[in-house]
């Protein structure tokens, strides 16, 4: 048997869906969070009498005519796949809001049971819903249930009443008029008869009473945090909070602990393997333990960071920074709602680039995704740490200046796509749910920072130590699969293939050929940048700020690895600003769905990272040292050839929609 939870968004499906099944996936107190179907079974525990119960988790919706992709899917499970049942989760706080989807449900013919969601709150805020009589005038069974709570008595109840209908439809309380689906009159009046409907069951079921002091108090801290100034002011503070807790006090406390363990255990390997032959040594002690050490000692930062920010989804303030954002981002052609998709992109680029999908707009939606990126993700934060470590000090204005940068390449990047797709004759309406606050669960909290660190320490199990031992094994032989001895690395496998490339990057300052393998194998995942590094130049401890501080700027790390402090700045945005790994690239493929966008998007990307680090690197050895830096010709050739590019393609599509539009308004024109 299949049942579907379905519902509005931020009613609390996911929450129930993981209390019954044992998933974890992931909740948030903001509309859309889910945004693709889920399905695992419900525990046995919750029902009798059936063999197998699959619970199918879907993205929140409003109505069963789609406005946003994810909401589509809603829509078309339910309408298409024939479950055996629906549990509509209905936000018992919002009654009037709810129903009207609830009434669309009930006219499918598959056997709906309503849970009443959140009914603690309702108690707590002295609201009572009538179930009996709601039961009668919707002609379902009604359940209160709690998802958060760990009595799960409504829970079992909402399942097995799903389980008793037995494949018994029910009538409809409400039927939809017979009318042309795309006459938009017809819909909106039929759309405004179904309110009526449902608000007079509202009135008969519901006793509320008016305004309690709490929904006062919330209303006066949100017109602060919402203020168009005070709120964009409160949003940059808490996001610096955020970092600076995570990337410069607590995150790397732990670090530096961690590191230590690693290294007795490197220490430990090397032992072992005294009297084995030194590639054996090379491979498993420093490639493997060594190169994936060398990433996994930044886990507490990444960790810590995943904490924070799920505790600041949990409390509701991330719906607030969209409606802050809103007027901002819409200046730049893109959603308010593209805020969210940035956040998320902070942990991991590929669910921040899926979290577009609640962006109603398709050029606001594939903008977001393909800018979403240029925030510095979780697998960037090693990278960072590690050159802000070198070169800098361990200073936290680097990493505060990385993510700055971000958000400003991805105002530059949404006003040139909105140049080339000609935005300004377009509208695009805004419309976001302000969830109530709530203390953020610790518990939620840390399970999102377990899962995130699961993911990320098996992905340097797998990825990263494949990748560093193919490094190893490419930078150990040359073609003839002849050891190379130490002077003559520059003939390994590994610098044929990277110093082609290295010779691109000379205008930017950094032409060794190990950072250019560092760069390439940094596609594949962002982590092997520092993997790559610990591996070519041999050096693993990377971590410890302190130590690196201590021997001054001419510090060991800075010193093998031959940059200064301005090429350093410049190879690190590089890595950062250029196209995100392979994955990322892949998740912007399937949102985007258009072979034009994805290429843009790349060569977008490819274009601002290597721009990015022209001018750093440029003007940067202008400004210390009285001259420009290496190649600058062939460089400035390089970056007027794209940024010439992008102005023809521009001219191109505004001359397109110039005649588009102009027709466009001829024929309206002549109509009125
Ligand atoms: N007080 C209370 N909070 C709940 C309950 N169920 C869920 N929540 C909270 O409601 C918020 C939304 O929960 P989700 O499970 O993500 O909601 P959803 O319906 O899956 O949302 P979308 O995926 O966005 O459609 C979270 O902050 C939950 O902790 C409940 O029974 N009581
Ligand atoms: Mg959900």
């Amino acid at each position: 048997m299949r049942i579907a939870f379905a519902g509005n968004p931020n009613s609390g499906k996911t929450t129930m869906y993981n209390a019954l099944t044992g998933e974890n996936e992931r909740v948030g107190n903001w509309a859309g969070v889910t945004i693709g179907k889920k399905e695992s079974p419900i525990k046995k525990e919750f029902y009798d009498f059936v063999e197998e119960i699959i619970a199918v988790d879907l993205p929140g919706a409003y109505s069963m005519s789609p406005f946003t992709p994810e909401e589509g899917i809603t829509s078309g499970y339910v309408r298409d796949e024939n479950p055996d049942a629906i549990i509509n989760i209905v936000d018992a706080t919002n009654l009037s809001r709810s129903l009207f989807f609830t009434t669309q449900l009930l006219e499918l013919g598959i056997p709906v049971v309503v849970a009443l969601n959140k009914s603690d709150i309702n108690e707590k805020q002295n609201t009572e819903i009538d179930t009996e009589a709601l039961s009668k005038k919707l002609n379902c069974p009604i359940i209160k249930t709690v998802s958060t709570s760990s009595d799960k008595t409504g829970l079992k109840e909402a399942v097995n009443a799903a389980v008793e209908l037995n494949g018994n439809g029910q009538k409809a309380p409400y039927l939809q008029a017979d009318i042309d689906l795309h006459d938009k009159k017809a819909v909106e009046a039929e759309d405004r008869k179904r309110f009526d409907f449902v608000n007079k069951i509202v009135k008969e079921v519901e006793t509320r009473k008016v305004l309690t002091k709490e929904r006062n108090s919330q209303d006066k801290v949100d017109s602060v945090l919402t203020n168009k100034v005070a709120g964009i002011l409160i949003f940059a503070a808490v996001m610096w909070a955020v970092f600076w807790i995570s990337q410069s006090k607590v995150g790397p406390l732990i670090a530096d602990w961690l590191v230590g363990w690693i290294e007795t255990f490197q220490g430990w390997v090397s032992g072992l393997l005294e009297n084995s032959s030194p590639l054996l040594q090379a491979i498993l002690a420093d490639g493997i333990v060594g190169g994936v050490g060398a990433v996994v000692g930044f886990l507490p930062l990444v960790m810590v960071m995943y904490f924070l920010i799920a505790l600041l989804e949990d409390c509701g303030y991330m719906a607030r920074v969209s409606v802050v954002m809103d007027p901002i981002f819409k200046r730049v052609g893109l959603s308010g709602k593209s805020i969210i998709p940035i956040i998320i992109g902070t942990g991991c680029g590929i669910p921040g680039i899926m979290a577009s999908r609640t962006i109603r707009d398709e050029r606001e939606r594939r903008a977001t995704a393909m800018l979403t990126t240029f925030i510095p993700c979780g697998a960037k934060i090693p990278v960072i740490a590690l050159f802000a470590g070198a070169f800098f000090s361990g200073a936290s204005w680097v990493n505060a200046l990385m993510y700055f940068v971000g958000i400003l390449l991805i105002f530059l990047g949404a006003l040139l796509i909105k140049g080339i797709t000609g935005y300004k004759y377009r509208k695009s309406f805004f419309i976001m749910e302000l969830p109530s606050y709530k203390l953020p669960s610790l518990k939620r909290a840390c399970f999102s920072m377990l899962e995130r660190a699961k993911a990320y320490i098996i992905k340097a199990a797998t990825i990263i130590l494949v990748c560093n031992c193919v490094v190893q094994l490419m930078q150990t032989f040359n073609w003839k699969f002849q050891v190379v001895g130490e002077d003559a690395a520059d003939t390994s496998i590994l610098a044929s293939i990277a110093s082609p490339f290295a010779v691109l990057l000379v205008p930017l300052g950094f032409g060794a050929w190990q950072l250019a393998a560092a760069a390439i194998t940094g596609f594949i995942a962002k982590e092997n940048v520092v993997g790559t590094l610990a591996v070519v130049y041999s050096i693993t401890r990377f971590i410890d700020t302190d130590e690196l501080a201590l021997t001054g700027g001419a510090n060991e790390v800075a010193v093998t690895m031959g940059l200064t402090t301005v090429t350093a700045l410049a190879y690190l945005m590089f890595n950062l600003f250029t196209p995100p790994c392979f994955a990322a690239i892949g998740a912007m493929n399937s949102e985007m769905k258009s072979a034009k966008w994805l290429w843009g998007a790349i060569g977008l990307q490819l274009g601002t990272g290597y721009t990015v680090a022209f001018l750093v690197y440029q003007f940067g050895t202008l400004f210390t040292e009285g001259h420009l830096g290496n190649a600058f010709i062939p460089g400035l050739i390089a970056v007027l050839i794209m940024a010439a590019i992008v102005v023809v393609i521009s001219r191109r599509s505004r001359q397109k929609f110039d005649v588009e539009y102009s027709l466009h308004n001829k024929g309206t024109g002549a109509s009125v």
